[in-house]
């Protein structure tokens, strides 16, 4: 089953929005050094966290510039989860893995030359379309194709993000085969905030496809 992770929450209500869409995780963003309307405070971060219910993983979304800072944040926020955009080398992700209690996903771009080298340094791949500064939410697309050879190369679970929408997740579905997909951008109202018919709009299509694929032998 294709997971679904919506990303980039601020708002409590936009979280339970996500939550009865049933979304399998809720990303919060806290500590990027790229100007997002996305990002929240240490608070709000760890306000919105607390409140994900069981069975539903909690990820912190974080571009962090040392192993301490990282593990500060992530003693901080308690997430279930920490997907790691830019900064770290696989070595430092590695150390971060042994040091934090929580599982990592390392997020490259399809084209990255270490994309082996991190996918054994963390827990899960997170393949997007990164802007040059490597932060996320771009709402840009990149070659499905690529990640879906990352996905048939490697023994990691592999996400894909990047310019995901209700309209066109069904089809990176069936193109890429992956473990789950994430969208930030996607299904905002405004910068920031989430549009809960698209959110439930994009759940819907993302399990729509991964039946379909099933019933297909895909
Ligand atoms: O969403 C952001 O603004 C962001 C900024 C800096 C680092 C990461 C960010 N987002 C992380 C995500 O996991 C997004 O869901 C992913 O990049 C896809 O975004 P989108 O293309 O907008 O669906």
């Amino acid at each position: 089953m294709t997971r679904v992770k919506v990303c980039g929450i601020t708002r409590r209500e936009d979280r339970e929005a996500v939550v009865a869409a049933g979304a399998d995780a809720i990303g919060v963003i806290n500590g990027v050094s790229v100007d997002t309307p996305r990002e929240v405070d240490d608070e709000t971060a760890a306000a919105l966290v607390a409140g994900v219910p069981p069975l539903v993983t909690s990820v912190l979304v974080t571009m962090p510039e040392a192993v301490q800072s990282v593990a500060r944040r992530v003693e901080t926020v308690q997430p279930d989860v920490v997907q790691v955009h830019d900064g770290l080398t696989p070595t430092q992700l590695g150390a971060l893995r042994r040091r934090v209690d929580a599982q990592l996903v390392a997020v490259v771009d399809a084209e990255h030359a270490e994309i082996e080298a991190y996918a054994d340094a963390a827990d899960a791949l997170l393949v997007d379309s990164v802007d040059a500064e490597g932060g996320g939410g771009t709402g840009e697309t990149h070659d499905w194709d690529r990640t879906r050879e990352i996905v048939d190369t490697l023994d990691a679970p592999v996400v894909l993000a990047g310019g995901l929408t209700p309209k066109n997740v069904g089809d990176a579905v069936g193109t890429v085969r992956p473990f789950g997909v994430d969208v930030a951008s996607g299904v905002e109202a405004e910068g920031g905030v989430k549009d809960h018919d698209a959110v439930r709009a994009f759940v819907q299509q993302a399990k729509r496809a991964d039946a379909a694929a099933v019933e297909a032998g895909r």
